[in-house]
């Protein structure tokens, strides 16, 4: 069974995917093959370069991350730019590794951790959405505190993204992460016993 898990940036993704990593789900994670497509030497890098310039590549040949991400999350349009030029190669990484693990595990819960999921309209991959949720100002403050970026910063990056309560509305379920770790993990055990029966059975 193939399940979403999104969110907002720094609202808690990597948090629950850990959390449903321990009870048995597979993770394949969009932010990790994000990584992946641009490596050093990769095509993506090449076409990231070419198309941004070489100011984006750091003496050892790896991407600047910082300074693209400086440079797209402050220009929609050099932001649309760089998605249609990494969206395509990390969908198409994300299904072959969930082709395979799916060959590997038939039973098994595999959770695709997309941070634009509704953003890319991906909803059609998998049959249920989990949207994990705190409200803005302490997805900002969180933000912040995670990456040391000052608010303005933040709220950047935040409103470069669909809003957390738009994708709250959207959600097949929510995990509310306002509060603390164990009110989380409790929200999260709720979750998998429904998912493992829905699913019948789950094989790590
Ligand atoms: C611009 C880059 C180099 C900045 O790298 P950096 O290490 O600072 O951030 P990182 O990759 O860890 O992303 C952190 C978070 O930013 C948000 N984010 C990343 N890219 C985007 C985007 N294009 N639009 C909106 N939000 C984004 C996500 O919530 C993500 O979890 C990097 O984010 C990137 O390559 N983005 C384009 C690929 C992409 O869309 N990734 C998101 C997963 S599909
Ligand atoms: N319940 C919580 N209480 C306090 N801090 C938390 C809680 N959940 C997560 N955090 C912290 O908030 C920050 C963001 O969490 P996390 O990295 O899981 O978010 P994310 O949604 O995966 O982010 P990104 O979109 O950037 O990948 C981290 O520093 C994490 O340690």
């Amino acid at each position: 069974m193939n399940i979403g898990l999104t969110g907002g940036i720094a609202t808690g993704k990597s948090t629950v995917a850990e959390m449903l990593k321990l009870r048995g789900a597979i993770i394949s994670d969009a932010d990790v093959i994000a990584r992946e497509v641009v490596a050093a030497g990769s095509p993506g890098l090449a076409q990231v370069v070419a198309h941004f310039g070489k100011l984006y590549l750091r003496p050892d040949g790896t991407l600047d991350r910082i300074r693209l991400g400086e440079r797209i999350f402050q220009d929609k349009q050099a932001r649309s730019e760089l998605n249609h030029i990494l969206h395509p190669l990390i969908m198409a990484k994300m299904q072959k590794e969930v082709r395979r693990i799916e060959k590997e595990n038939p039973d098994t819960i595999i959770v695709w951790d997309i941070p634009l999921l509704y953003e890319e309209d991906l909803t059609e991959f998998v049959e249920k959405v989990i949207v994990v949720y705190v409200a803005e100002d302490q997805q900002i403050k969180r933000l912040m505190l995670r990456n040391n970026y000052t608010e303005e910063e933040a709220t950047m990056r935040v409103q470069s993204q669909m809003s957390i309560e738009r994708k709250k509305e959207r959600a097949d379920f929510v995990i509310d992460n306002q509060g603390t770790l164990s009110e989380t993990e409790r929200q999260v055990d709720q979750l998998w016993n429904y998912l493992i029966l829905k699913n019948g059975s789950n094989r790590p």
